[in-house]
């Protein structure tokens, strides 16, 4: 297979055969030809196929049929049917048996090659997604990092070389640019990854419960502990602990996890014995811990424990060349998942994409193009599928807006104004800590 993708044309007319072959060769491409159904089998099942060509009118079936079947049988594989002249007929029908798209015969190359290169594209992302959910039983690690950019690529390779130590991690980066995949990865890559990976949201909790959430409790502990409770820390054991948005611990609770960055050592709420765990800490944090702990809203012992090994995770706007990547990647996963047959995306939609600014990052890309999915008829995504402030990007856009518009422009404006504080925003909102969070996830906010 090169790198460009491997394509099987089926077509008995040899001629119409080698033009496209040779064409297609020159693209970079694999080409594998078939005369008939018989023999396309016999190279399917042999050789990784991308993408197909497939003439309708074939000597032993008939290419629209065939769709279906391999459709079935081969699902990753994007199929363009051939067909003749005036024939539009055969084309819808093969778009309904789950084609990617029709050619007609004496089409132009300025057609067939687009074509291709999406369904190109479409079909390799299958691949890929196929063979890391067969070995990965659908969890991450770093072949499910998407992005080919310098930076992100960057944070890779240091995030690999770090799982085979035991050091502790800091990831840093925006709300939605993958920490938590990252520390997944990070934990699949090391010793450790046949052992638990516990996910613990620093700010989802209020600071006594995160406490007994994290140590755990003896019972009679404090009202309530009826029985002894297992803490996140516990619950890792031998494993890896991910501490989401450190940055909203509690002081006085930052000093008893610095006991266990030291020692290993923590107690359990309620208990005078300490226990020990063989644990590796990663922790997230999308604020500045650094000037933080200079004013003293975090203690600087546990920063510089932290931070002897970070890596910044690249905002989406400081890596837009990976933005169509990653939108392909998530539309071949959420249109099957939403039961819709897309087979792409207009250059227009595309184009805004890569124009907009992403607050939320990856998780807002990945809420646009699943919005988006949802609300399609056809076959492929335009712009009219786009929510609102793609079109007026300063959040200024004219009534009408949903309560819940009206909700997330100004969760975002307080957030815009308080320079990102959240602790900040929530008071002036006049709402919870966690409340807001909910809200910043629930809403795609930065
Ligand atoms: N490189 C990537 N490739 C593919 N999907 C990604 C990538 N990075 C993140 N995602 C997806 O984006 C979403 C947000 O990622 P994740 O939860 O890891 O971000 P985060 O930085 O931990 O966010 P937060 O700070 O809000 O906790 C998830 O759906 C995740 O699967």
């Amino acid at each position: 297979m090169t790198q460009q993708g491997t394509i099987l044309i089926i077509d008995d007319e040899a001629q119409l055969r080698k033009l496209l072959a040779r064409l297609l060769t020159l693209e970079g491409y694999t080409i594998l030809e078939a005369q008939d159904v018989r023999s396309a089998r016999k190279i399917l099942d042999k050789s990784d196929i991308h993408v197909i060509l497939s003439d309708v009118k074939l000597p032993d079936g008939n290419g629209v049929e065939l769709t279906a079947q391999l459709k079935s049988s081969h699902p990753d594989i994007e199929i363009i049917v051939l067909t003749a002249y005036g024939n539009i007929a055969d084309g819808v029908q093969a778009i309904k048996n789950g084609a990617f798209d029709y050619l007609t015969k004496g089409d132009d190359n300025n057609r067939i090659l687009p074509l291709v290169s999406k369904a190109m594209d479409k079909a390799r992302l299958q691949f890929r997604v196929r063979s890391l959910e067969e070995r990965l039983g659908g969890k991450h690690d770093f072949s499910q990092v998407i992005g080919k950019s310098p930076r992100i690529l960057d944070a890779v390779n240091l995030s690999r070389k770090v799982a085979a130590t035991d050091a502790t991690v800091l990831l840093l980066g925006e709300t939605g640019s993958g920490k938590e995949v990252f520390a997944q990865a990070i934990h699949r890559a090391s010793a450790r990854t046949a052992q638990p990976f516990v996910a613990v949201n620093c700010s989802a909790f209020g600071k006594e419960i995160l406490e007994s959430e994290l140590f755990g409790h003896k019972a009679g502990a404090f009202t309530g502990a009826v029985k002894d409770k297992k803490g996140f820390l516990e619950e890792a054991s031998n494993g890896t602990i991910f501490l989401d948005e450190i940055g909203e611990m509690a002081l006085d609770l930052q000093a008893k996890l610095l006991r266990v960055l030291e020692t290993r050592e923590f107690y359990k709420v309620g208990d005078s014995k300490p226990m020990k765990v063989d644990i590796r800490i990663i922790a997230a944090t999308n604020r500045d811990l650094e000037k933080e702990s200079e004013k003293g809203t975090f203690r600087a012992d546990l920063f510089y424990r932290l931070c002897a090994f970070q890596i910044h995770l690249p905002s989406l706007n400081e890596r837009r060349e990976d933005v169509p990547l990653l939108a392909q990647y998530f539309l071949s996963q959420l249109g099957p998942k939403n039961n819709k047959r897309i087979t792409g995306m207009s250059g227009a939609f595309r184009q805004a994409l890569e124009n907009h600014h992403w607050r939320g990052n990856i998780r807002e890309l990945r809420n646009v193009i699943e919005r988006a999915v949802i609300l399609s008829d056809g076959p492929e995504l335009g712009t009219d599928l786009l929510p609102l402030e793609f079109s007026h990007p300063e959040n200024d856009g004219p009534a009408p807006l949903s309560l819940a518009d009206m909700e997330r422009k100004h969760i975002a404006r307080v957030l815009h104004a308080v320079n990102g504080n959240k602790t900040r925003a929530a008071e002036m909102l006049q709402i919870g800590l966690t409340t807001l969070y909910n809200k910043i996830k629930e809403y795609n906010i930065r």
